[in-house]
């Protein structure tokens, strides 16, 4: 089993899941190699529940299939409300590591292309003691038409809608608070127009450098980053002039750093770190290991 020595050289003993966190944003890592089956939405739900579980804004389950030098890993990203996920920055850079440290290879000079149903993305690991990981994100896909007006509840809310893997909708506003993006965040989400929901960024411009923003997560609600939201927000403070091709990011849970490309591409370095590992009690890991129980994802059982 290709994940068993790598690990111990870097302290790590044996464990059944490991928990990352990439500026607050937190991923359960579960590896085929270490864990035989595909969670069940209701298994997402349940190891991501803070109270019942072990707490995560998502799970990411990789590699699935071989890790050899050259060839893309394949991965699967779920939310914490057991959905599937296209593709995560965040989760990404957050597996990228987990390779690191779990997998043999030279991670720094090879890179990683991560394969995901959105298709393929590039992951660099610069510093694998310091955590710190880039991801090429490519150019984000701007809905045609502009920005549409929806009509919430108590207000009519201006929204750029693009695509950079999975779906964002970003809005710009005089001050991005936390209260503000959990009050318009859910009705935003889960608003009619959208009827596969979307990610949501309040979006406010602190000068031609740098942005700060407020997530409300599809899946996950309230998260502290993300990484997908960064570049959203980013590419429409760009589209809108209001900044220049380096842009810093400022989230509740810390920065990530953005560099656009002339042809509008970007790549995003921040930090990831591993929490913990270990191994599931009897409760969740029965849960877990129970291919019998119903969910949606149409793939569980063993891998
Ligand atoms: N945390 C992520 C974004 C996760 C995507 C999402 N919740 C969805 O359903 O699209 C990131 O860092 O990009």
């Amino acid at each position: 089993m290709q994940a068993a020595g790598r690990a111990a050289e870097h302290g790590i003993a044996d464990f059944e899941f490991a928990r990352y966190h990439a500026l607050g944003n937190d991923y359960l890592v579960l590896d085929p190699a270490r864990f035989g089956f595909v969670p069940t939405p209701e298994n997402v739900r349940l190891a991501c529940d803070r109270h019942f579980g072990l707490g995560a804004d998502g799970i990411v389950l990789g590699p699935i299939g071989p890790v050899e030098a050259g060839l893309p890993v394949t991965l699967r990203l779920f939310n914490s409300d057991g959905t599937d996920c296209e593709r995560s920055g965040n989760g990404l850079r957050i597996f990228a590591l987990y390779l690191a440290q779990c997998y043999p290879g030279d991670w720094p000079s090879t890179g990683l292309t991560a394969r995901t149903v959105a298709g393929d993305t590039a992951v660099r690991v610069l510093d694998v003691a310091d955590g710190l990981v880039s991801i090429d994100m490519g150019v984000p896909s701007f809905e045609a038409g502009g920005p549409r007006t929806v009509r919430l509840a108590d207000r009519d809310v201006r929204l750029c809608c693009l695509n950079n893997g999975n779906p964002h909708a970003v809005t710009v506003v005089d001050q991005a608070t936390r209260e503000l993006a959990c009050e318009l965040g859910p009705q935003i989400a889960t608003h009619a127009s959208f009827p596969q929901r979307t990610n949501v960024q309040l979006l406010e411009v602190l000068d031609r450098n740098s942005i700060a923003i407020e997530i409300w997560e599809r899946g996950a609600g309230y998260t502290l980053s993300s990484g997908s939201s960064s570049c959203a927000a980013a590419a429409v403070a760009r589209k809108l002039g209001l900044v220049d091709d380096q842009v810093r990011v400022r989230m509740p849970g810390g920065e990530l750093q953005l560099s656009f490309a002339d042809d509008g591409a970007i790549s995003m370095t921040g930090t990831v770190e591993l929490i913990a590992t270990g191994s599931f009690g009897p409760a969740l890991g029965a849960g877990l290991s129970d291919p019998g129980q119903t969910g949606d994802a149409g793939s569980e059982g063993p891998l």
